[in-house]
């Protein structure tokens, strides 16, 4: 079922919410109201939405001072100025502000609504075959698409967040192949799995006799990489010595070969991933802040799995898929029963879509062909589940269970204490601007409200 889009209008007159709602509700959109500049925001900070119509002149909180509150904090849902008294100035100030267009009022309706179709439009990302196989049909994963189709056609750095086996690797490949470097190379490199000096020389090279073993000169990966994209994962596990040789490849695009002293001009686009808290590691002294600056130019937070349950049936199907295409007839298997959908659903994947691939493929195997039954899956996945879902209700208010905060309670019980003690300090941090102390915790918005309240915080 597509999403319906979600506006929310803030405006201080009610004629206004009311008229405009009514109208933006029988166009099919879920509208949502906030009578003033403070009541909007707090919404923002807790919801998602797909558009904002926002008054210019409030009382109280200006609408430019909503805008401008709302982009500092990261927060780029495409926003819509109203204004009773257009001027040019304000208009202006407002697109300067990161707003994406502005009407005047009164509204005239088919301006209005054809301006939020073209919006809306744009937003839906428009990616090739290279993010093809990145499987995602709920919305945070439809953000994450966003984010690669808006920052794959420039020359920026990109530093991707999230835990292991969310996609980073996949999504990297997709920014390059989505890129116009995508005919030029692609190469990946494991910081944390080389020792330092042989990782220097595989990214920089080596004159002959740079170092026992070194019988030939060496082309590093930054020069094979030339004019094409490298794929830096695990960019938080890499010593200080050579943090600063990637700050000056990031900085000067050069490169020195290990044993020698010539610089070499590189041009290589870097798409870094890590699942380290780069913030701590900057405040604690382990990761340099240039470095860091350097790389989150532009930042993309992969959820994990147990965040975005909503793609489970649709990566389900994407795995199946693949190993009918590999399988001899007589093994291909038919599909996934309901409990088996119903336990993949509610288990909390601390693996991510890596566990859940390879559960799949372990159930494949043992289905023998059939259909996937509960019993087929591995037992972690049986278990886990079943912890949660042993109530006697239907199968939807059993999954519905086990999705509510209990599934994440259960999860992060042992560490509890540790994570509502983090969570009260992010917001200290960021002066209790929730958006940027998820952005801080590494986790959505809507995961630190849930766990605000498991927290009574
Ligand atoms: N959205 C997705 N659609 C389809 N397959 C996915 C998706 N996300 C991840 N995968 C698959 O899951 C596996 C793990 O993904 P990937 O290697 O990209 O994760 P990662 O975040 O880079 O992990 P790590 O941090 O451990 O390196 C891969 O086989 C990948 O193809």
């Amino acid at each position: 079922m597509p999403d319906t889009p979600r506006i929310l209008i803030i405006d201080d007159d009610r004629a206004f919410r009311v008229g405009t709602g009514a109208l933006l509700a029988d166009e099919g959109y879920q509208v949502e109201a906030a009578p003033s500049g403070d009541a909007g925001l707090d919404r923002l900070r807790t919801e998602d939405f797909d558009m904002v119509l926002l008054d210019l002149r409030m009382e109280g909180r200006t609408g430019l001072s909503v805008l401008e509150e709302l982009r500092g904090s990261g927060n780029d849902v495409p926003v819509v100025m109203l204004t009773g008294f257009a001027t040019v100035d304000s208009a202006v100030a407002a697109l300067k502000l990161g707003a994406d267009d502005y009407l005047t009022k009164p509204c005239d309706n088919s301006l209005l609504r054809s301006k939020i179709k073209a919006i809306l439009a744009r937003r839906e990302p428009v990616l090739g075959a290279g993010a093809a196989r990145i499987v995602g049909a709920g919305t945070r994963m439809k953000e994450v698409l966003r984010a690669i189709s808006r920052v794959a056609p420039t020359e920026s750095t990109v530093l991707l967040r999230g835990a292991t086996g969310t996609g980073k690797e996949l999504i990297a490949r997709a920014i390059h192949e989505e890129s116009p470097r995508r005919s030029r190379p692609y190469l990946t490199v494991n910081c944390s799995a080389l020792a330092e000096g042989l990782l220097e020389s595989e990214l920089f090279g080596h004159a002959r006799g740079a170092f026992t073993g070194a019988v030939n000169e060496r082309k590093g990966m930054f020069e094979e990489a030339n004019g094409g994209t490298i794929f830096l994962d695990e960019i938080g596990d890499v010593s200080p010595g050579m943090q600063a040789k990637l700050l000056r490849v990031l900085q000067e695009r050069e490169v020195v070969r290990v044993g020698t002293s010539r610089t070499l001009q590189v041009d290589v686009r870097v798409v870094a991933a890590t699942h380290r808290d780069l913030e701590s590691m900057v405040e604690e002294g382990a990761f340099r802040k240039d470095l860091y600056f350097r790389l989150k130019v532009f930042q993309i937070r992969v959820p994990e799995l147990r965040d975005r349950p909503e793609d489970i049936p649709s990566l389900v199907g994407a795995a199946l898929a693949r190993w009918n295409e590999r399988v001899e007839p007589t093994r291909r298997v038919q599909g996934v029963s309901e409990d088996a959908m119903e336990l993949l659903s509610a288990y909390d994947w601390p693996g991510n879509v890596r566990e859940l691939m390879a559960s799949l493929e372990y159930a494949c195997i043992v289905s023998e062909g059939g259909r996937i039954m509960a019993h087929h899956l591995p037992e972690e996945v049986r278990d886990g589940a079943s912890s949660i879902s042993s109530g006697n209700g239907s199968g939807e208010a059993r999954r519905a269970e086990a999705r509510a905060p209990e599934a994440v309670r259960r999860y992060v019980a042992p560490d509890a204490e540790s994570e509502r003690e983090k969570i009260v300090k992010a917001l200290e941090d960021a002066d209790g601007n929730r958006t940027r102390a998820a952005a801080a915790l590494g986790m959505g918005r809507t995961t630190l409200w849930q766990k605000l309240k498991e927290y009574g915080l």
